[in-house]
């Protein structure tokens, strides 16, 4: 608190931005609990798009201007995380998100490539022996979907182990499998760490809390999340090692490439970079799949829930498969760059659903002359993702979901620079061109399978209001997951059967007779015992 004197009549005379009256210790008074974002977004109007508070002991200043705040994230001097938080203490600065200073330089140049390679060369490949094993994922979900035979579901689970799976592939490719019950290890694992909201949450501002119940015990089972995060994550980096060298000796020609394997190459070889070690690559890797279960499978959850809310949308975005894809295959990695209007929808849904209201927060490494205030070094810096995700100004009509405003008049997908669900400037999300390759194709997946519609008696979320806290996770709805059938003009036969037929039999016509129920047909092969190849020469 030595700072609050100084910087509340720096604040009088507007030498640091202006903002709303704190207390010692205290801070501002009147900030929602909850909705903290749509008071800030309030005092945006009261103080400008750059204002300044005290949010318990910290100093803390708000961006909520899109030119601002990508001016700011882009300047180095912004690029720290905040010293004092929860999520600092609890990932003890290793890892990418909450790292800091040199480890944090050298890990982010490694991520930024290692993870893009990741994404768009996983696109390139498209063979159904190929070791990605990501259109195995793909067919498991709409195994799962299907295997409810029509009745109403709540999804979460489904989406989540989609999540898992995919996030797993990244980072240790080929290590699990979706029947493996590590899945559902994960799936429980991160739970209470994504209760928090790491921005103005009340255990981030005052982070002593952690020491008193019932704080204490929820913190104590953050710890255990992490810890128990990285046991897991350095048997798979162990599980993967061993794939390997078992690839190796049976002269398998393709090597498997993740995450993992990437970051044990840079171990060896020889290298200025100090930060390159075995708990750094643990540390990594767990984090890399919490992210991915947690962001995606919410994400995605959203999504089924705008296909419920918007039929409209939901049946161009099929339409739109139905021409690319069409009734013969499944979309798949080789489609991503062409599905433009899906990403469109996933782009409008991270805007509409106020999915990050703040991208996680900054820290200023130093006094910093910005926009006319000066702001000290250490200072926290917070971007109101919702202030500018519903601008007016910037987006017409923001309070309507319309992914038209992601694509051009040529039909293709259109970027805006007023869209920063995945943050901005140097820290930008290290896997964002994966999490938009994964739920473009997750969501193509379910769209070419099934029709998504409320189950009676379910309620479309409130969205201002059904978000609850950490990211903007919805409530959860009962949703049905329809096959498409026949009966359908544009579709000559069950995607679901076809599904089916492409990833347990790819000599599908074998089995493809006109009446013949192949889901009974597989489903009663899997209780035989049978295996995929067993069934190939039945
Ligand atoms: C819906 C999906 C996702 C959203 C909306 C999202 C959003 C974000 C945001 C807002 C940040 C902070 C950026 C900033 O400080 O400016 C971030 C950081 C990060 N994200 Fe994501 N993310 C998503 C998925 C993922 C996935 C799938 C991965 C990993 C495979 C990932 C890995 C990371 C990492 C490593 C960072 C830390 C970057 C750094 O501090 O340098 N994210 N993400």
């Amino acid at each position: 608190q030595r700072n609050f004197v100084p910087l509340t009549i720096d604040g009088w005379f507007c030498k640091v931005p202006p903002g709303p009256v704190c207390w010692p210790l205290i801070g501002a008074r009147g900030v929602d609990p909850i909705y903290s974002w749509i008071t800030f977004t309030e005092w945006a109007k009261r103080y400008g798009g750059i204002f300044g508070l005290f949010l318990g002991s910290e100093y803390t200043v708000v961006l909520s201007d899109i030119n601002l705040i990508r001016s700011a994230l882009s300047k180095p001097s912004f690029e720290g995380r905040p010293l004092g938080t929860i999520s600092r203490s609890l990932f003890r600065g290793k890892g990418l998100g909450f790292a800091d200073g040199k480890l944090y330089r050298e890990q982010r140049k490694f991520a930024v490539n290692t993870l893009h390679h990741l994404a768009v060369n996983s696109c390139q490949s498209d063979n159904p022996d190929d070791t990605t094993g990501l259109h195995e994922i793909y067919a498991a979900l709409v195994d799962d979907f299907a295997s409810t035979n029509g009745e109403p579901l709540d999804p979460m689970h489904f989406l989540q182990k989609a999540s898992v799976l995919v996030s797993c592939d990244l980072a240790h490719k080929g290590v699990v499998k979706p029947d493996d019950p590590i899945v559902e290890d994960i799936i429980t694992l991160y739970k209470p760490l994504f209760s928090i909201n790491v921005s103005t949450g009340l255990l981030n501002i005052h982070p002593w809390l952690k020491h008193f119940p019932p704080y204490r015990q929820s913190y104590q089972l953050m710890q255990k999340a992490v810890d128990h995060g990285r046991g897991i994550a350095g048997k798979l980096v162990e599980q993967g090692r061993t794939l390997r060298e078992k690839r190796a000796q049976v002269n398998q020609e393709k090597t498997l490439f993740d995450y993992a394997s990437a970051f044990d190459r840079k171990m060896l070889s020889v290298s200025e970079e100090k930060s390159f070690t075995e708990e750094q690559l643990i540390a990594a890797a767990a984090e890399l799949v919490m992210a991915g279960e947690e962001d995606i499978h919410a994400m995605m959850y959203w999504l089924v829930l705008f296909m419920c809310m918007y039929p409209d949308i939901q049946e161009r975005a099929q339409n739109v498969l139905d021409e690319l894809v069409g009734p013969t295959r499944q979309p798949s990695l080789r489609d991503n760059g062409n599905l433009d209007y899906i990403e469109a929808i996933v782009m409008e849904s991270l805007r509409f659903s106020n999915f990050v209201p703040f991208p996680l927060p900054r820290r200023t490494t130093e006094d910093v002359q910005f926009s006319g205030f000066r702001i000290p070094k250490d200072t926290v810096v917070i971007t109101n993702a919702y202030a500018v995700h519903f601008d007016e100004e910037l987006w017409g009509d923001p309070n309507v979901f319309r992914p038209e405003r992601f694509v051009d008049n040529m039909e293709k997908f259109r970027a805006s620079r007023n869209a920063i669900a995945f943050g901005a400037g140097r820290r930008v999300c290290a896997g964002e061109t994966f999490a938009k390759v994964q739920m473009t194709l997750l969501l193509s997946t379910i769209l070419h399978n099934f029709t998504l519609n409320f189950a009676e008696g379910t309620n479309p979320p409130n969205i201002r209001q059904d978000i609850v806290a950490g990211l903007g996770k919805a409530k959860a709805h009962t949703i049905n997951f329809a096959p498409l059938t026949s009966t359908q003009e544009t579709r000559t036969q069950s995607r679901c059967t076809e599904y089916f037929l492409q990833s347990w039999y790819p000599s599908r016509t074998r089995f493809a007779q006109p009446g013949v129920d192949v889901r009974q047909q597989i489903s009663e092969a899997k209780f035989k015992g049978l295996h995929k190849e067993q069934l190939k020469i039945m």
